[in-house]
This record gives structure tokens, sequence and C-alpha cells, in this order.
């Protein structure tokens, strides 16, 4: 019998004035810093890591970009990488792709040009998801700064345009340390038959253990950032609790 598919794991690097950090609630000013991304991104991917969740925070708060540098890590790395933060036209985007990143995330972008993110998904397929971030059920953009719309339409419109996957983020749950929002993920779940990637607030290897129960409704995947620079677990006992 063919085994039944696992969580992925992201361990997430967000990159803000050049380096690692973790904010709360996605708030700029909130950050602690954990020193040199690409020696974080290294460290995951010695540890076991087959993806890595990459941010450019500065790109998404408009704060200027660490482009060359997350250039710099991604194509450092041969495990599969997620790039996100300020991809929003076609320049950012081809400069996204060109690191070598398995897939881009946009976030932004579908919530205020819908119209060119809808050619892009039909141009690339499965190398875009689409970023929902929350507050509640209305969408976050521009760095989780501004309402975009409500989530369910925005899903609606995402799932008739093609796009392949969903990152969800509860936005109160990011960076807290408080658990993941299950309600949430579940009825994003049951509203989209796309996979969903899992983002903010995972605490401990039982939250990791309640997602990995969630692989049959379609969550595929968890981003996790805080609780492994906190070490509140490691990315190999992570690991071994969703294999
Ligand atoms: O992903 C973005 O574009 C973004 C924009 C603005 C603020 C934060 C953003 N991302 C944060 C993340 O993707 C976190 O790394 C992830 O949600 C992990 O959260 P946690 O495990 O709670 O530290």
């Amino acid at each position: 019998m063919p085994n039944a598919a696992k969580l992925e794991l992201l361990p997430a690097v967000d990159v803000r004035d050049g380096q690692a950090v973790r904010l709360v609630h996605g708030e700029s000013g909130s950050e602690t810093s954990y020193g040199d991304p690409l020696q974080a991104a290294l460290a995951w991917q010695r540890a076991g890591a087959e993806w890595l969740h990459l941010v450019d925070l500065d790109a998404a708060f408009g704060t200027g970009d660490n482009r060359a540098q997350i250039a710099e890590v991604a194509r450092s790395m041969d495990l599969k990488v997620e790039l996100s933060g300020g991809i929003r036209d076609d320049d950012t985007l081809a400069a996204a792709l060109a690191t070598g990143c398995r897939r881009v995330n946009l976030g932004t972008a579908a919530l205020e040009t819908p119209e060119w993110v809808a050619k892009v998904i039909a141009e690339h397929g499965d190398k875009i998801a689409v970023g929902l971030d929350v507050r509640g059920t209305t969408l976050r953009g521009r760095g989780w700064t501004r309402d975009g719309g409500d989530l369910y339409e925005t899903l609606a419109r995402l799932d008739a345009e093609g796009c392949a996957r969903y990152v969800v983020t509860d936005i109160n749950k990011d960076g807290t340390l408080q658990g993941p929002n299950v309600e949430l993920l579940r009825n994003v779940c049951a509203a989209t038959d796309r996979p969903v990637v899992a983002s903010g607030g995972v605490s401990s290897l039982d939250d990791l253990r309640v997602l990995a129960s969630l692989v049959p409704e379609g969550v595929e995947g968890a981003i996790v950032g805080k609780a492994l620079y906190a070490k509140a677990f490691t990315l190999e006992e992570a690991l071994a609790a969703v294999s």
C-alpha cells in the first residue's frame, strides 16, 4: 500500500536589513534578530529540511529590499525554496524566478493587480502560490499593513484562475508561539481543492502533529519560524514528528 502523504515542513528565513529575523504579528519594528540568513538557511538544510520558506521583509514592507542576499541564499541551497515578499510585477517575478527557487508566493499583487496575477498563474502554473494573509477573514497586503478584501471571495476567484496552492497565515498568530489557527485552515481547505500550506503560530511538536492530521483535508505543509529560532524543538525532532 502507498504511504499516506506526510506533512511537508518549511523552516522560515525572514530577512530584514540583511539579518534573519522574526516579527510578532508581522509588525515592522517587532524584530528579534537571529544573525546571518545564509547561515540560518544552511543550518536548516543540514538538519534535513527539504524546503526553505525565504522572505524578503523589506520588499514586503516597501522599505527597500534584500534581493542580492536573498538570491545568494536561494542559489546556495540544494533544497527547494519558496520565495516570498514584494513580488508584485514582471521585474520582481523575473528576479525571483531567476534565483532558481521552486516557487514564489504572491501576496499584495493578488489583492491589488488581479489581472496580472491571473496572467502569471496561466504562464507559470505551480511555480506560483498565493499567500492568503488574514486577520479574521479579511486579507491584508503591503506587508500585512492594508486591508485587501474578503478571504473567501478572493479564494474563489483565484481557484477559478487556476491558482495551484495557497499559503495561509493567521496574522494574529504569526510569531507568537500560540499555535496555528486550525479552524481557519480547515475552513480554507473546505473551500478549495488546492493544497494549503499553513503558516504562523507553530509552537510545539504537538502543533505539528495536529497539522499533520489535517493532511487528508488538504494541508500540505507547515511553515515554522519562531519555534525553531526559540529552540522550542529542533528541526530534526520536527521532521521525525511528522514522518
Ligand atoms: O511572507 C510575507 O510576505 C510576509 C510579509 C510581511 C510580514 C511577514 C511575512 N511573512 C512571515 C512569514 O512567512 C513567517 O516566516 C511565517 O509565518 C512563520 O511564522 P511563525 O512560525 O509564527 O514564526
